[in-house]
């Protein structure tokens, strides 16, 4: 960010500086969906739908949102998605995700299409990692990958099940 700029105040607004900073190949891989991109404004209006019911007149001194998952603590009921890519986005890629991750106390989920080593990553940060696998035909690919994510101190792995095929992508196959 440039000296004299306003620091980022919501999700908004850290999209719209990774619009000035990426090439627009890169962000739009990032922010774009397949095909008429139902899905991806669907998620948007899925959070939108939800509605905090606010308890008044209750003790707010301490707030304790912290949780397990998969019987891993977490700081917050939040982690971060496997996704793909990271170095297009900054150059340490996902060591300097996973070490946010760690500072934050959530739960990294490393994408098998990372642009870091597994081993990278382990040796980067202490936070707890899980990390993500598509099924494969050869399944000794899946068997040694689960070993090596399990040898860095992976805790889980994140079956994604629903690539067969990839999505249609039409910005990036007008992006070449
Ligand atoms: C840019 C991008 C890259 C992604 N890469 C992967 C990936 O490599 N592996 C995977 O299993 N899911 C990947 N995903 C899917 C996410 O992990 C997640 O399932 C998806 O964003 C839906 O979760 P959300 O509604 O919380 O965003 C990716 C998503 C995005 C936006």
């Amino acid at each position: 960010m440039a000296m004299g700029e306003e620091e980022p105040v919501n999700l908004n607004e850290y999209q719209q500086l990774a619009r000035q900073a990426l090439p627009k190949m890169y962000y739009d891989y990032f922010t774009g969906g397949s095909e008429d991109q139902h899905t991806l404004r669907e998620n948007t209006a899925a959070f939108k739908r939800i509605t905090f019911r606010p308890r008044i007149l209750v003790d707010v001194s301490k707030i304790d949102m912290s949780t397990t998952i998969l019987g891993y603590k977490t700081s917050a009921p939040i982690m971060i998605a496997p996704t793909a890519m990271h170095k297009l986005a900054h150059p340490q890629g996902e060591v300097l995700t996973a070490k946010a991750a760690g500072a934050c106390n959530v739960i990294m989920g490393l994408s098998f299409m990372s642009t870091c080593t597994i081993e990278e990553v382990a040796s980067s940060c202490n936070a707890i990692r899980f990390f993500q696998l598509y099924v494969y035909k050869r399944r000794e690919i899946s068997a040694l990958m689960v070993k090596r994510a399990e040898a860095n101190g992976f805790k889980a792995i994140l079956l994604t099940a629903d690539t067969p095929k990839l999505g249609r992508r039409e910005a990036d196959i007008k992006n070449k």
